[in-house]
């Protein structure tokens, strides 16, 4: 997604959820400059197997689907969307990519960046804590931000880890993108919420406004890029 029309979601997003401009700044900041002083991966000179990819959300079909894609005889380039990485690791897959905001179970993604795969780490205004803390934990990093982007962060444009995670596909050249796990609605799994009792939760108002805003930006990709989209 271009920069420029980005923005103009972007000022949607902070005027729907009262997010502080000036905050997410701050963070991806401190993202740049940590970055900077120990070094960051180049997302577009990545070796990846194949340009189709599936990327993982952390929706309700997300068990069923990490199952499924393990039956599959076919090399695509896995991406998870930070809470799905637990899942996946229970299955023993281990995703090329990871796109976080590290509210997920951090401990799963660095778990999976020991065991090499690439993080693309998120700064904003309510993650800065988390940043200051794991950051110095993970390898194979690469950072974004939501505002203005400063080398060597990236912004590709999306809002939620799992519509990054497909903005991200797209601008790796990607042909075709499985959405699995990718549910939206109304209900949350243990996955992205892992503080929840059961497998499953009714999404509180916020996760809900944030899972329209990820459908309604995959929708943007569908109208506007010539990519095949395909939902399990
Ligand atoms: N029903 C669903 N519940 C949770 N995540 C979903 C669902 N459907 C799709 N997803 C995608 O899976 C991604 C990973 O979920 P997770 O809750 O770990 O992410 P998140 O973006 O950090 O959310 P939050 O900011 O609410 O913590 C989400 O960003 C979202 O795009
Ligand atoms: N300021 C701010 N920005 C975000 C937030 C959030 O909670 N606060 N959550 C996101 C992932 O869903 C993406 N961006
Ligand atoms: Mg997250």
């Amino acid at each position: 997604m271009e920069l420029e029309v980005w923005l103009r979601w972007y000022a949607g997003i902070l005027e729907d959820f009262g997010f502080d401009r000036a905050a997410d700044e701050e963070a991806a900041e401190y993202l740049r400059g940590f970055l900077e002083e120990h070094g960051s991966i180049d997302l577009h000179g990545l070796e990846l197997p194949s340009r189709n990819f599936i990327v993982f959300g952390a929706g309700p079909s997300l068990k069923e689907h990490a199952e499924r894609f393990r039956g599959l005889d076919e090399n695509l380039t896995v991406v998870s969307a930070d809470g799905a990485t637990t899942a996946l690791l229970e299955e023993g897959i281990v995703p090329h990519i990871i796109v976080t905001d590290l509210d997920g179970r951090v401990e799963d993604i660095l778990e999976a960046s020991r065991l090499g795969s690439t993080i693309v780490v998120h700064a904003h205004g309510n993650n800065l804590e988390k940043l200051r803390r794991y950051l110095p934990l993970l390898k194979n990093l690469a950072g974004t931000t939501q505002s203005i982007p400063s080398r060597p962060l990236y912004n590709f444009g999306g809002f939620t880890d799992g519509d990054r995670a497909v903005f991200l596909a797209v601008a790796l050249g990607a042909e075709r993108i499985i959405l699995a796990g990718m549910d939206f609605g109304d209900t949350v799994t243990r996955y992205s919420r892992p503080g929840i009792k059961g497998e499953t939760a009714r999404a509180d108002p916020v996760k809900k406004l944030k899972l329209e805003y990820a459908r309604k930006l995959i929708e943007w990709i569908r109208t506007n890029r010539d990519v095949e989209i395909e939902t399990w």
